[in-house]
């Protein structure tokens, strides 16, 4: 499984353009595709859902061609010129929603009987309901087949005439839906007015609004009563506006409008602000219910931590902000109590159950969650657990989820490239706006002077600081005494991962002993040499290590801090020494403890570490190429830690 490491992040701070609303963009090529005339789409979002649409307009015919990063569409006047094609939706709901009833309309007196188009998605696509809106368009005469499970997508529709002047359809499952019919209905409506009926409450009322706005643009009006009767008057026609941009996606914004009041702030978004047409720029208003500082202006918002620096828990409903809310749903571990996200039951239809995926990713983090049918309330952890979260192919999971960082720990987001169906570039974005706790990676054979140096430069710039060599030599201090073999995998990474050691005021304890002294013996240097060949035992400290990374920073030393362990470290030291300068320092270090040593057999063994800590399959010693070479072979221990801080000094806040 592929997947991406986020790094606890000590602040977010920032400026970000927004990529194009997903909402907007899919709604405006299929308008500009009815359109009569030709219209100059601008900042386009590209995305999968959105090249899900621009190939279902060019498969049903109609011309698009690119000019810069624009996108010209080449309206068919309300009738899609080809009408038999296969299209493929993705887990696009938008679309398939959509384009439905469009291609419906078009199908209406269609001369040819061997028309049909049919429309199949991801196995995802297939469970995501579609029957309410059918139900609507057989009302007004079409032909609609099922080609799997009755009232679930694939599909085909077939010529056949329309002609009713009322439809009903229910809103209270997906209010795309009525966006479909809507944006459909000025096609049928030719000579007689259409009313559409919405049964039942209206949920997500804010993207019908987005809809309707869109319709004006391209010259239609809808007479709304309340929210439960839309009549398209007759003899209307989309005609194109000559040029339209679209606006920064609103729903995108809200991970980055959390980042600012989660991470400190302030982060600016760019693309959406107090003008937009889009119903989720509202989740600003949430963040401030829970005491952000947000700021507003006519294209752009801003969020910041409150004053206070403590988050307050919510109690809200959320139905006019189904999308932005998941991201409510991680903010809420920030809140200073649990907190409850009310008429959420759309969740359940979406890309996933959205509920259960929130509420398992949610608890992984050491969250409690209590779910509803149309709710969840979420307590918050005294701390965050690290967790690797798993997205369910949903883009919204893993760009909210995200944001845990921001709580300190390392967050693992499994399948990153969900993202692209909404915004592929989302964590190099968000990387842009993160600072995640900084590391000094040091690395180096033994007796090199990692120890000695590690701990001056962790002192110097405040940071906390592992000594990673320990673990492995309390590991095998903790197989000796239980006298497992040294061989023994399985065993040896039971210990390694129930690890009851700890580091305090410069002992190390284990088991509640003091056992400092005890790991440099002969014996476990040897031993620690050897477990740490083994892959399970490597496997099993992995996170250990990480969740050192916390606080103002960390200093961190052994054999794969750079290469494995921090990966993204901002200073990667390889330290090194002749074997012999090496030897001797080893020589002294017994001797001033007053231990018997001899140098053939301190040189021996070095040559024997070096070769085995180097030779082995996981994780060998070796200089990475982004890693500063230093030999301390002729140099002070006050010039090698002089050096290090030199580049380390970027780091500190
Ligand atoms: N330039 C130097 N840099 C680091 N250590 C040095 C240097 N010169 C001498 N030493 C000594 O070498 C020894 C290095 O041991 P240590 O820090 O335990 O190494 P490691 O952690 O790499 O095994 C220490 O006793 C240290 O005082
Ligand atoms: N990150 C690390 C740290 C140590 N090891 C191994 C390498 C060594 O043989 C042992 C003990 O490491 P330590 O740094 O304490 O050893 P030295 O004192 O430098 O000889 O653990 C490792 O494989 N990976």
């Amino acid at each position: 499984m592929e997947f991406i490491d986020l790094p606890p992040l000590q602040k977010a701070a920032g400026s970000v353009r927004l990529p194009g609303s997903k909402s907007i963009s899919n709604r405006v090529l299929l308008l500009a595709a009815l359109a009569e005339g030709e219209t100059l789409v601008e900042d386009l979002l590209d995305s999968d859902d959105t090249r899900v649409m621009r190939g279902a307009i060019v498969a049903l015919g109609v011309k698009t061609m690119e000019e810069g990063k624009a996108l010209r569409v080449f309206g068919c006047g309300g009738r899609f010129p080809k009408l038999k094609a296969d299209i493929f939706v993705g887990n696009s709901g938008l679309s398939i929603r959509t384009l439905v009833p469009a291609i419906v309309t078009s199908l209406s007196g269609c001369a040819d009987v061997d028309a049909e188009v049919r429309l199949s998605g991801v196995p995802r696509m297939h469970e995501r309901p579609i029957g309410d809106l059918v139900d609507g368009l057989k009302q007004l005469g079409a032909c609609v087949e099922w080609l799997g499970q009755e009232g679930y997508p694939p599909l085909a529709l077939k010529p056949a005439l329309l002609g009713a002047e009322r439809v009903s359809v229910r809103g209270n499952v997906s209010s795309q839906f009525l966006t479909g019919l809507l944006q459909a209905a000025p096609l049928v409506a030719r000579d007689k007015p259409l009313t559409i009926d919405v049964e039942g409450e209206l949920i997500s009322r804010p993207y019908v609004e987005i809809t309707l706005n869109l319709m004006e643009r391209f010259g239609v009006i809808v007479q709304r009563e309340g929210w439960n009767r839309f009549v398209v008057p007759a003899a209307q026609r989309y005609v194109s506006p000559g040029r339209i941009a679209v606006e920064g996606d609103a729903s995108t914004a809200s991970y980055f409008l959390a980042a600012g009041a989660l991470g400190g702030g302030p982060v600016r978004v760019v693309g959406a602000g107090r003008k937009s047409i889009q119903g989720d720029v509202k989740f600003a208003d949430a963040l401030a219910t829970m005491g952000a500082e947000i700021t507003w202006g006519d294209d752009w918002i801003e969020a910041r931590a409150p004053t206070s620096g403590k988050l307050k828990a919510f109690d809200l409903d959320l139905n006019h902000i189904p999308d932005a809310a998941m991201t409510l749903a991680v903010a809420a571990l920030f809140a200073d109590g649990p907190s409850t996200l009310r008429n959420i039951g759309s969740w359940r239809v979406k890309e996933t159950d959205r509920i259960a995926a929130m509420a398992t990713e949610l608890r992984k983090l050491g969250a409690t969650v209590e779910e509803f049918p149309e709710s969840i309330t979420v307590t918050p952890p005294a701390g965050l657990n690290p967790a690797v979260i798993d997205t369910y192919e949903d883009h919204r999971v893993a760009m909210c989820f995200s944001l845990a960082t921001l709580g300190g720990p390392y967050v693992r987001i499994n399948d990153p490239r969900c993202v692209n169906k909404t915004f592929p570039e989302y964590f190099t974005t968000f990387a842009g706006i993160a600072t995640p706790v900084p590391v000094v990676a040091i690395d180096g054979p033994s007796a090199s002077g990692k120890g000695t140096v590690g701990a001056l430069v962790a002192r110097i710039l405040g940071f906390e600081h592992l000594d990673s060599g320990a673990l492995y030599r309390i590991v095998a201090l903790a197989a000796l005494r239980k006298g497992v073999a040294l061989d023994d995998e399985t065993s040896l990474a039971s210990i390694a991962a129930a690890l009851p050691a700890r580091f305090e005021d410069g002992l190390v304890l284990l088991d509640g002993d003091d056992v400092t002294e005890a790991i440099r013996s002969e014996a476990c240097s040897v031993g620690a040499s050897r477990v740490a060949v083994l892959p399970a035992v490597r496997d099993a400290l992995f996170w250990r290590q990480r969740s050192y990374r916390t606080g103002s920073g960390l200093v961190a030393e052994g054999r794969d801090m750079g290469s494995v362990i921090f990966p993204d470290a901002g200073v990667k030291i390889f330290l090194t020494a002749s074997v012999e300068a090496r030897a001797e320092r080893r020589y002294k270090q017994l001797i001033d403890k007053g231990m018997a040593a001899k140098m053939d057999d301190l040189l021996k063994d070095l040559y024997e570490r070096d070769a085995r800590d180097s030779q082995r399959a996981v994780a060998p010693l070796k200089r990475g190429d982004d890693a500063v070479l230093l030999d301390t072979s002729g140099i002070t221990v006050q010039q090698a830690v002089d050096f290090v801080i030199e580049r380390a000094s970027s780091l500190r806040n």
